[in-house]
């Protein structure tokens, strides 16, 4: 009879998921025993190191992406990458190993006492098989909860005494199980949702992270040429759901109540599809909706859908509503949008340059394709406006705002997507968070370019600081760090551009080199 190690390794196969990231301890040796040449195991220094790269995986890849954790410590520290993989809906079937069953309850040292406990409220599921028997079929259900809407993380604690222990005739039954969700709205529900927008005066539409992982953004496209309106991202952007150099696009709304209402003022209704209703962060009190305007949220997330504090919402597959509803929708007589003029160059500073041309040089350099792994708050404006994106899975942002996702999320997605150049925009601030990512990226080869935005502070934190009234608070800066003595320290090779000529070279050089490339740009605070 099959042992729980060799179903469990059967399942994942059959179910495409043969790249393990991981950090070992001794409770998952007995996982890891007689590891599969046909698997990949990809080994992160610290666990949020790892839980990053499988969260840029699943995004890019749009599958569930394999972790196994050391118990209780290990998955404490993975939990800040779960916020984010969280609130971006990311597939990820985390595993941890637990003692051995009889050693639990008296507490023994890797223990991980009370372990479904420990994960919540960052994962859709939690759970630790009763008996060694349900090990695989607690990893099918992990599996299928994880892909399904909305998507997200589950957890499963395994007694690494579990392995080798017989799983059963009928485990096996699991191995080929195929779960499909279909979430079309009836006729009905497309009419009502069409008839609403065809009669509408001045519509607007305002698009989120689900359109991009649903891959509709082409037919986000042809709905807003369609009906000629404006496009506007969803504030808090974690993904890039439409072309930012396309005539109907308008910019990433402000993630504040009375800011998004200013910029939506004058619509009559404002169509949501695949964002939350809203993603705010900044506090800036106001009325949740303009003068006169309706919203109507397209979501494939009850949960988002429940929470909203205005609007109605038709709950279903964004990819196969926005398909559906097309053919309903009339093409408008209003005039098509004014593609926005591109901003102003700007100076830079002796020996640092201006976050602003260094977007401007990368946007001239870097391929069509680009994929960009963005996590420096300050110059999330400025990037959008200067740096253009046109393919679906283009751009990623941790989705909570918990810093320590850019490194390893861009090796993550450099993995998942290696005939496309993935351009890791870091800040200083944030590289250091999860700064051991770089020894992966040099074990691993993974090519990816991965420039250090050195402004020397929090830069986002002295917005907020100004903002909040705040002018003396100790702990904003962060001086002094060499990025290129680091990055040689774990293995990647680096270079400093702290002059255009010298930030052309490197890009050009990174973008040609079959491993990691880490760029230290000096810039102006923005
Ligand atoms: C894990 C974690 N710790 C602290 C913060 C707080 N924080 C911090 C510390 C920021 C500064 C980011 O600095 P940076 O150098 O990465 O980028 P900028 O200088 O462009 O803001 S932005 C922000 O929300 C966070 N979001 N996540
Ligand atoms: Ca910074």
């Amino acid at each position: 009879m099959p042992s729980v190690h060799a179903v469990t390794y059967s399942l994942l196969r059959h179910q495409g998921i043969t790249t393990v990231f991981g950090n070992p301890g001794s409770n998952e040796l007995p996982f890891l025993k007689g590891f599969p040449e046909d698997f990949r195991y990809v080994l992160g220094l610290h666990e949020g190191v790892v839980a990053g790269m499988a969260d840029g995986y699943a995004l890019a890849s749009g599958k569930p992406a394999f972790i196994n954790l050391h118990a209780a410590a290990g998955t404490g520290n993975a939990m800040g990458a779960l916020t984010n993989a969280w609130y971006s809906h990311s597939p990820l079937v985390i595993t941890a190993g637990q003692q051995a069953r009889s050693m639990i309850g008296v507490e023994s040292m890797l223990a991980n006492v009370d372990a479904p406990q420990l994960p919540k409220p960052l994962v859709k599921w939690s759970y630790e098989p009763a008996c060694p028997e349900d090990v695989p079929r607690a990893l099918s259900q992990a599996i299928h909860s994880a892909s399904l809407p909305p998507r997200g993380p589950v957890y499963v604690s395994i007694p690494h005494d579990d392995w080798d222990r017989e799983a059963g005739d009928d485990a096996a039954l699991v191995i080929e199980r195929e779960i499909a969700h279909a979430g079309v709205p009836s006729f009905e529900q497309l009419e009502r949702l069409a008839q609403r927008l065809n009669a509408a005066e001045n519509p607007v539409l305002v698009l989120g992270p689900e359109v991009d992982a649903r891959q509709a953004n082409g037919l986000a496209v042809e709905l807003a040429e369609r009906l000629c309106l404006p496009v506007w991202v969803a504030p808090s952007a974690s993904r890039c759901p439409f072309p930012n150099r396309h005539p109907c696009f308008r910019g990433v709304l402000p993630a504040a109540i009375a800011g998004i209402t200013a910029h939506l003022e004058g619509h009559d209704l404002i169509v949501v599809v695949g964002a939350p209703v809203f993603r705010y962060h900044k506090y800036a009190p106001g009325r949740y909706l303009p003068e006169g305007a309706g919203l109507v949220h397209v979501t494939g997330d009850a949960n988002e859908a429940a929470r909203a504090p205005m609007g109605d919402a038709l709950v279903g597959d964004v990819h196969a509503t926005l398909e559906a509803l097309l053919p309903r929708i009339e093409q408008s007589a209003r005039a098509m949008p004014e593609t926005l003029p591109r901003p102003a160059a700007v100076e830079d500073g002796e020996g640092r340059l201006a976050p602003a041309n260094v977007f401007n040089t990368l946007d001239m350099l870097a391929p069509e394709d680009a994929i960009y792994v963005k996590e420096s708050t300050s110059t999330v404006e400025i990037f959008w406006e200067r740096v253009g994106m046109r393919e679906p899975g283009s751009y990623f942002f941790p989705a909570a705002g918990g810093l320590g996702f850019g490194l390893p999320a861009a090796l993550g997605v450099q993995l998942a997507q290696p005939r496309r150049q993935v351009i890791g925009v870091i800040g200083d601030g944030s590289a250091s968070y999860a700064i051991t990512a770089l020894w992966s990226a040099a074990q691993y080869r993974i090519p990816a370019v991965l420039i250090i935005l050195k402004n020397g502070t929090y830069g986002a934190l002295r917005g907020f600081a100004r903002h909040m009234k705040v002018d003396d608070a100790p702990g904003l800066d962060v001086p002094d760090i060499d990025f290129c003595a680091l990055a040689r320290g774990y293995g990647v090779e680096a270079r400093l551009a702290d002059t255009h000529e010298a930030l052309v070279q490197a890009l050009q050089e990174g973008f040609a080199m079959d491993r990691p490339l880490l760029i230290e740009v000096p810039t102006l605070p923005t």
